[in-house]
């Protein structure tokens, strides 16, 4: 498929809402119990998010602020229940046959726990080479030399592509995970907490094949992570998520230097720095409200140490702050966005 002018992925509006199941036992036990019904909960609402050919965006946020949901959505594994996801500048909702067989492949998932997502049955030979050979992508004649290259490339030895998953290192098993997600030829990766699972020293060295990979093979990435350092590492942009919302996105160099959101600065506070073994930060104050009842007006008002009465009842919308009226066509978006009534002083 041509490479259509344009972001590679545009999310518009996009929200997703999950309803409580409709489990009768349950509800009813609920009710005996005195138990409060479950509400349905909106993981992710109203995200509006351009993502260029051979970008890295970064998205961060505390466990449960919809990261993962997002990134579901962003892969066609999960769809939206508001708002589209449109791929090379077609509705992704829209898409059948071929063409929904394209953008799958195109855009493949690499998850946190490398072990739980190898099949332990099968050899590294096929865990990486069976879905290039199911999809045509490699002849079967080919497909060992297609898989030692790969293996090459992630930086493991093709020596050992007759080994199990269980023989191999966190760190080698989530090679095998890049591998086996290289295999299928994607222009896009949604990383959800990749490397997250790895002790420290063998985060920087994944994060380091990931930077080189988007180097070698043009690479878009869509990078999601708990931990600030970590996508801060890797982004070209940076977008911060609270409950379910996207309130601030600028570049990374904006995020680190010139955060204007009080989220993204009590998370800057809070960053343990990747690799220095850095122990001192200071925790958010005040605990992340449930996303089944969460706070009117800024959802971040009851932690936020600069909260007004206003933000107890009116939600900021995201806004530009800082940067170019418009973005590019093409090139890098260096708006910065932010959700917060402190910024209504402040000169866009
Ligand atoms: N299948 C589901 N059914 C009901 N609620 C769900 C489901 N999946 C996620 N949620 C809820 O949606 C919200 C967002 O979850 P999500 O996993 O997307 O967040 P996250 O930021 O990726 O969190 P984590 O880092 O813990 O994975 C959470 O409140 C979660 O409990």
């Amino acid at each position: 498929m041509s490479q259509a002018l344009g972001p590679i992925l545009r999310l518009s509006g996009v929200g997703r809402e999950y309803r409580p199941s409709g489990d009768v036992v349950d509800r009813v036990a609920r009710l005996l119990q005195g138990r409060p019904a479950l509400r349905p909960v909106q993981a992710v609402a109203d995200v509006d998010l351009d993502i260029q050919a051979g970008e890295v965006v970064g998205v961060v946020g505390e466990s449960g602020c919809g990261k993962t949901t997002l990134g579901r959505m962003l892969a066609g594994i999960l769809a939206p229940t508001r708002g589209r996801v449109q791929y090379r500048g077609q509705d992704v909702s829209r898409l059948s046959g071929p063409a929904r067989h394209k953008y799958q492949l195109d855009i493949q998932m690499i998850f946190q726990d490398p072990f739980s997502s190898l099949n332990p049955r099968m050899r590294v030979l096929d865990i990486i080479g069976e879905a290039p050979l199911a999809h045509g992508l490699v002849a079967r004649r080919d497909k060992e030399a297609y898989v030692c290259e790969l293996m090459r490339k992630v930086g493991l030895d093709p020596a050992y592509r007759y080994r199990y998953p269980h023989q191999f290192s966190g760190g080698q098993r989530q090679r095998i995970g890049v591998a086996r997600a290289l295999a299928l030829k994607p222009s896009i990766i949604v990383c959800d907490e990749a490397v997250a699972a790895l002790d420290v020293s063998i985060q920087a060295q994944v994060l380091n094949l990931f930077v080189q990979l988007r180097k070698e093979f043009g690479l878009t990435y869509f990078f999601i992570s708990h931990n600030l350092g970590v996508v801060g590492h890797i982004s070209d942009r940076v977008a911060i998520m609270y409950l379910g919302r996207v309130v601030e996105l600028a570049p990374t160099d904006a995020i680190f230097g010139a955060a204007r959101h009080p989220y993204t600065q009590a998370l800057l506070k809070e960053l343990p720095s990747l690799g220095t073994g850095q122990r001192h930060f200071e925790p958010i104050a005040g605990e992340l409200p449930s996303p089944m009842d969460p706070p009117a007006g800024c959802p971040f008002h009851p932690r936020c140490p600069f909260a007004m009465e206003r933000c107890s009842r009116e939600r900021p919308v995201l806004r530009q702050v800082a940067g170019p009226a418009q973005a590019p066509a093409d090139g890098r978006d260096t708006r910065h966005f932010s959700a917060c009534h402190l910024d209504d002083q402040a000169p866009a």
